[in-house]
Parts: structure tokens; sequence; C-alpha cells
């Protein structure tokens, strides 16, 4: 795996919100097939770093690139694009549309894509089936437990097959039972797909699911260590 590539590369990104510098000079790489925790404490440039890996926010400087895809220079439509093709996201709350069916919001990403009904529909049983939540594919999102909610998340963060995943507090929400379920299927899920992950966590038991963490304090990261897997 070391020998490839990665697909994510990043070099001394700096990111500054008013006075504060969010990010001062980061580097990382994320390669295919690792799941990467990044912990640190409240306010240490986790989610900013996140969501610049993941074409959200626009570093002010530094080096980004997606496979051969320089993500400072993109457009917005072309970094959008890529968010939708290439990436996934499972966030802590609130990121399936009420108003949808499970199997809708599961549905949608390939919908947003172009893709027919029924054969969305098809790819995202499959994927409700996998994270064991089949069952509630008929209900809407108030009507399910928070740990299925989080399943139906994984299951549309997935449904389009991404290179990457994104993921913030993904189990925050949760209690350690829902939240140890979630994170083992979304690892076998990836782990077969060759799926890389980017995890945002405060949570030990949450980063003791990935291959490495990196540890944040201050914009800057402290520490990156392989873990046993
Ligand atoms: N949109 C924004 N506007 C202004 N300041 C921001 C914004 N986003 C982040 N910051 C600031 O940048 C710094 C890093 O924030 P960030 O959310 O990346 O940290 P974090 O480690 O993810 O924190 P938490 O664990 O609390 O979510 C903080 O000082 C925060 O207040």
């Amino acid at each position: 795996m070391t020998g490839e590539a990665p697909l994510l590369s990043a070099r001394d990104l700096h990111k500054t919100y008013g006075p504060t510098p969010a990010l001062d000079g980061v580097s990382m790489d994320v390669r295919a097939g690792e799941i990467v925790a990044v912990m640190g404490p409240s306010g240490s440039g986790k989610s900013t770093l996140m969501h610049c890996l993941a074409g959200i926010v626009r570093p002010d400087a530094g080096e980004l690139r997606y496979r051969d895809r320089n993500l400072i220079t993109a457009s917005d439509a072309e970094r959008s694009a890529l968010r939708r093709r290439e990436f996934g996201f499972v966030f802590q709350f609130g990121q399936l549309v009420p108003e949808l069916t499970c199997l809708e919001n599961v549905a949608l990403p390939l919908r947003m894509e172009g893709v027919r009904r029924g054969e969305a529909e098809r790819r995202a049983a499959h994927w409700l089936d996998r994270l064991d939540v089949a069952d509630v594919a008929g209900k809407r999102p108030g009507q399910v437990s928070g740990g299925q909610g989080q399943r139906v998340a994984v299951a549309r963060a997935l449904v389009t097959d991404p290179a990457v995943v994104f993921a913030d507090e993904p189990t925050g929400a949760l209690d350690s039972l829902n939240g140890e379920l979630v994170m083992r299927l979304l690892t076998e899920c990836v782990e077969q797909s060759g799926t890389a992950v980017v995890l945002v966590t405060h949570e030990p038991a949450v980063a003791a699911y990935s291959h490495r963490e990196v540890v944040m304090r201050d914009g800057r990261i402290r520490t990156s260590a392989g873990m046993v897997q």
C-alpha cells in the first residue's frame, strides 16, 4: 500500500478565520484503503482540516491534490462535482432528508448523478442490507432510532462507491454499543471496497478502528502514528 501514490496529498496547509489560525501548516497524505483518525482537543482544527481535504473549504495557502487534481485552483463547480462523484460524507447529526424514506435518502446521491429511480433504489436497498437496516427502508428518518439512522447515513455515504469517505464524529450522538456497531459495519464495508476513510473523533474507542491516528493541536499535527489493526 505504501508504494502507491496517495489519493489525497496536503502540504503546508494554512487557513485563518479572522485572527485565529485554524490550520497552521498541516501536511498529510491519505492512501487508498487507509482509515485515518484525526484527533485532538476542541478547536485544534480537526474539522477545518477535514473540510479542506474534502474540497468544502479552500485553504488560504499550501498545496492540496486529489489524485492528479489541484483542489486549491479547481473551480467551485469542479470541487462540488468531485465531492458528489468521488467522496462520501457522514456527519454527527441531521444529514438525512426528513421528508424522504430511508431508501430514498440512500438513493438520493445516485439520483443527483442521473441514475434512474429503479436502479438507484436497487443499489440503495443493497447498501441498507449491508448496513443491517433493510427493515427501515420504507420509514422516514424521524421514525427510526439514532443508531439505525446513522447506519442509513453510512449506506448513503457508500452508495456511490466513493474513493474517500469523510466522517465527522459519526458516532458522536450514539451510545457506545451503537457507536461500535456503526464503526464495525463501516470499517468492514470499506475494507472490502478499498475506500479510504478520514474520521474526525474525540473517542479513543472509535479511533481504535483506524489504521493510523493524526493528533492535532493549535492547527498543527502533533503526532502521526501507525496503529496496530
Ligand atoms: N467558519 C468559521 N468561522 C470562524 N472561525 C472558525 C470557523 N471554523 C472554525 N473556526 C475556528 O477555527 C479553529 C479550529 O476549528 P475546528 O472546528 O476546525 O476545530 P475542531 O478541532 O474540529 O473543534 P471541535 O472538536 O470543537 O469540533 C477554532 O478556533 C474555530 O473557532
